[in-house]
């Protein structure tokens, strides 16, 4: 299968490249064209622009930032849409809210074409091993034709219904993650200005009912002040905004994530948006640089 492929961030390069190993043609497109180099040393070929991505391939995902991004690469000019047609694919794997996905869907469909929204758990590692979790949502039939690209990036594919549903379903998670790094991150600090130990403290959270990957990941990096983005504070900010949105719509009351929001927007006005989304411990302990918003 000859897939498209639209984006190669830290997930989309991860992601293509799980593609060629696996066997897939895959002809890559991103803003910055030399990010594709790596790529094409691969096996991969190069797209000039999405449009001409999407008219080489029958089918074509995209892994973008947020939705102006992903806006812009299926409306603009030399964008998606001007290609799509009858018979072929869109499966956009970004994290954006239900409006914008919805908008993409529409337009797509219109031109004749199929739509899948497929946001993603999991960070870079799940990405470079397959074990992405994939929250699906949109056209049924693509779905099932893109399952074997599922089954090489994921370890587990869900397909939840008409499109807007894997969007939301998304947001929900990543508010909730945003929420318990805050949670670690106070609670770090704590420890350490009470005269405990934070690597006891990872010990003893790691035994108990509030163990999980991410604590236990992410937790001892933290206690060194280090940060390699594996997933970017500004795109965990990006989320919790946007949860907060849809809490908004909902009239859902939500404290805990508001708070976090706010952490994360002062971590990006502190120049930290582009470190991982744990350097939110930086705010907490009141270590953050000055620096300029990313
Ligand atoms: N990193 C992670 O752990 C996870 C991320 N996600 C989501 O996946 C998506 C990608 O994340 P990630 O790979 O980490 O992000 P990166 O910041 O590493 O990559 C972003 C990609 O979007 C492109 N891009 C940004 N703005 C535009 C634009 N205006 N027009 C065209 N292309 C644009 C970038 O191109 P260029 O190279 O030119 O800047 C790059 O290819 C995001 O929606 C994120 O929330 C989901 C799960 C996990
Ligand atoms: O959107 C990013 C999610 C990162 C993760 O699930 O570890």
């Amino acid at each position: 299968m000859e897939v498209g492929f639209l984006g190669l961030g830290i997930m989309g390069k991860a992601m293509a490249s799980r593609l060629l190993k696996h066997g897939f043609r895959v002809t890559v497109w991103n803003r910055t064209l030399s990010k594709c180099e790596e790529l094409v040393e691969q096996g991969a070929s190069i797209g000039e622009t999405p449009a001409l991505v999407v008219k080489k391939c029958k089918y074509t995902i995209a892994m973008l930032s947020d939705p102006a991004a992903v806006l812009s690469v299926v409306f603009d000019k030399d964008g998606v849409l001007e290609q799509i047609s009858e018979g072929k694919g869109y499966i956009d794997m970004s994290t954006v809210d239900a409006e914008t996905s919805s908008k993409i869907s529409e337009a797509i469909i219109k031109k004749g074409g199929s739509f899948l929204e497929a946001p993603v758990s999991g960070s870079k590692k799940p990405a470079e091993d397959g074990q992405l979790i994939i929250l699906s949502a949109g056209d049924k039939a693509l779905y099932e034709v893109i399952l074997p690209v599922f089954d090489v990036l994921g370890k587990k594919s869900f397909f939840l219904g008409e499109v807007g549903k894997g969007a939301r379903m998304k947001l929900v998670v990543n508010m909730i993650m945003g929420s318990m790094m805050n949670a670690l991150s106070e609670g770090l600090c704590l420890a350490d200005k009470s005269g405990l130990s934070p690597q006891t403290l990872l010990d003893v959270l790691d035994l108990g009912a509030c163990s999980n990957p991410m604590f236990k990941l992410k937790g001892p990096a933290m206690i060194e002040s280090k940060y390699p983005p594996a997933f970017p504070l500004k795109h965990q900010q990006k989320d919790m905004r946007l949860a907060l949105c849809l809490g908004d719509e909902h009239a859902v009351s939500m404290p805990i994530a508001a708070a976090s929001n706010e952490a994360f927007k002062k971590a990006r006005s502190h120049g930290l948006g582009d470190l991982d989304f744990s350097a939110v411990y930086e705010i907490v302990k009141g270590t953050a640089p000055s620096g300029n918003a990313a």
